[in-house]
């Protein structure tokens, strides 16, 4: 089987490309098969300048094709935040349940009609002599009053799928890889891919 190396130390994002990319022949390696590799410090302004960031580090690293993936949750209410800081949001032990009390505090008081949010996902493809590309991909939903369903990981609990009438968190795997802003932009990063492998190096 083909390997692909996807440069995340996030345990819920590797399921979720581990579960993507088996239909397409490849079997996923992610940091946490090299927890020696240290973090790639996130100093971007955008998810795609730091999905870059992470993708060109561990490239160049390897010497191989990487992707990388960096997202987030972006809150209406909130003017976008915790958008890329939604890792940290509450402190640098990045703990998923800190980061939805914080959520859930700040819009406590947030009128049920004001409650519209997204996930963000950008991802970056980098490989050695070529310049990096990134596609993105969103998830249209509402911030609930309460966490909600035991799958996935990070802010999923909280969020309301607009599509499916469900929290993220109460998506089956199977389901989440359909419709999730990761899946969305894996689908365009799928179609740009063999013009990328073939195309220009760089000067
Ligand atoms: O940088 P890497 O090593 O990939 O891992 P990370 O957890 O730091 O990842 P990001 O910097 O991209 O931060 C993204 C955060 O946004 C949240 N997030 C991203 N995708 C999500 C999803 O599908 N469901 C729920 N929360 C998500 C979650 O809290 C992540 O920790
Ligand atoms: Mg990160």
């Amino acid at each position: 089987m083909q390997e692909v190396i996807i440069a995340t130390k996030n345990a819920g994002k590797a399921k979720e490309f581990e579960r993507m990319f088996k239909p397409l022949g490849y079997e996923v390696k992610t940091l946490l098969d090299y927890p020696d590799f240290p973090e790639v410090e996130e100093t971007g302004t955008t998810f795609e300048e730091n999905a870059i960031l992470k993708a060109e580090t561990v490239s160049k690293a390897f010497k191989r094709m990487v992707i990388a993936d960096d997202s987030g949750l972006m809150i209406d209410a909130l003017e976008g935040r915790p958008g890329i800081y939604s890792a940290r949001y509450a402190g640098e032990e990045k703990d998923d349940q800190k980061n939805m009390d914080k959520v859930l505090k700040e819009m406590e008081n947030t009128p049920d009609n004001s409650r519209q949010a997204r996930f963000y996902c950008a991802l970056a493809i980098a490989a050695p002599g070529k310049e990096a590309l990134t596609v993105a991909g969103t998830c249209e939903g509402f911030i609930l009053r309460e966490k909600r369903g035991a799958h996935g990981f990070g802010y999923d609990p909280i969020f309301l799928v607009e599509e499916k009438r469900k929290a993220m968190a109460e998506l089956k795997p199977e389901e989440k890889s359909q419709i999730s802003h990761r899946a969305k932009a894996l689908n365009k990063l799928e179609e740009l891919l063999p013009s990328y492998l073939s195309g220009d190096e760089k000067a």
